[in-house]
């Protein structure tokens, strides 16, 4: 039997600092002091900073692309658990590499959030209902990529920050509307500030928005313990495809790419897109397949893409 965590040896939960990241590591704790029924403080919640962080804060107009590459928010906090700092991670999925750093395992998520994009304005409803020529604020390329493929007038303005910034940058006229994950808003219960999630089919989300994995040591028994009650397999299922199709393509945060995969039944259903950075051209696919099916999927559609893309299809610079 594993020795439970308690006041004198808690499980440190390593999270990034901000306010998005801490609510997940505190839905996190929660989930675990319920599934066993543990006392709050048998966890401590660790904050970590991150390159990502600190560069954000310095360049807080850059893109995200031109201030670091893969990895940018997970590998400090990586290291931490490497170093006994902390015990287990909480991470957004969507920021991490499709690669494994060694020695740690990433096999607990927990029930999925919403996986919309928000659109977030204070005049307008829609992207449709935007005006000729509007100002949009994303720095999330592949949002650039998709709004620019239907929508080629709008202006788009570099927007980062958290909610609170993006909606003063709005309320201060520097652009007409925004867009985040609608998942974030709701684990901050601010789901009002935004005009309403966008339909899939309008704005496919990107590969594993909204879902939150918890990353341990192999060799650490007691954290393995812990998590496996709090597991959700039907996430792992369509997060396997998702990222088979991310990992296949080589995507990163530097590329266009969207994918969602949905469960029905004992059958899964996947759907990816590729776009060229400026929105010019857009390519998109479907598969139908058994649930456990998910990783061949992913890979296949990926590379069925790639195919009608040809070289170059990612090159803008
Ligand atoms: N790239 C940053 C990031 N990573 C995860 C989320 C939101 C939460 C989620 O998708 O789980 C966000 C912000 C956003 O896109 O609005």
């Amino acid at each position: 039997m594993t020795q439970m965590p308690d006041a004198k040896s808690p499980l440190k939960i390593g999270t990034r600092g901000s306010p998005l990241a801490l609510a997940q590591a505190y839905e996190t704790r929660d989930r675990l002091m319920a599934a066993h029924g543990l006392p709050e403080d048998a966890f401590e919640v660790v904050v970590i900073k991150t390159t990502g962080d600190d560069r954000a804060m310095i360049a807080a107009d850059k893109p995200l692309k031109e201030i670091g590459n893969k990895g940018l928010f997970t590998k400090e906090i990586e290291e931490a658990m490497v170093d006994g700092r902390i015990d287990i991670a909480v991470h957004s999925m969507k920021d991490m590499p499709t690669e494994q750093p060694e020695g740690l395992v990433l096999d607990c998520y927990l029930p999925r959030e919403d996986v919309r994009d928000a659109f977030v304005s204070l005049e307008y409803d829609s992207i449709m209902a935007l005006p000729e020529g509007a100002t949009v604020g994303t720095s999330s390329l592949r949002r650039r990529a998709q709004l620019a493929h239907v929508r080629p007038d709008l202006k788009l303005v570099e927007f980062r920050g958290n909610v609170q910034t993006r909606l003063k940058k709005l309320a201060d006229g520097v652009a007409a509307a925004s867009f985040l994950a609608y998942a974030g808003l709701r684990r901050l219960g601010m789901e009002d500030s935004a005009r309403g999630p966008i339909a899939p089919e309008e704005m496919l989300p990107a590969v594993a928005q909204g879902a939150i994995g918890i990353e341990r040591r192999m060799a650490d028994a007691r954290a393995e313990a812990l998590l496996a009650p709090i597991h959700d397999l039907v996430t792992e299922q369509r997060l396997l495809a998702e990222r088979a199709f991310l990992a296949t393509l080589d995507g990163s945060c530097e590329t266009p790419i969207a994918g969602l995969a949905l469960i029905e039944g004992d059958r899964l259903w996947l759907r990816g897109q590729i776009l060229r950075p400026d929105g010019s051209e857009a390519l998109a696919g479907e598969r139908w397949g058994n649930i456990d099916e998910g990783a061949a999927m992913g890979e296949h559609l990926a590379r069925d893409l790639l195919s009608q893309a040809g070289e170059g299809f990612f090159d803008w610079r």
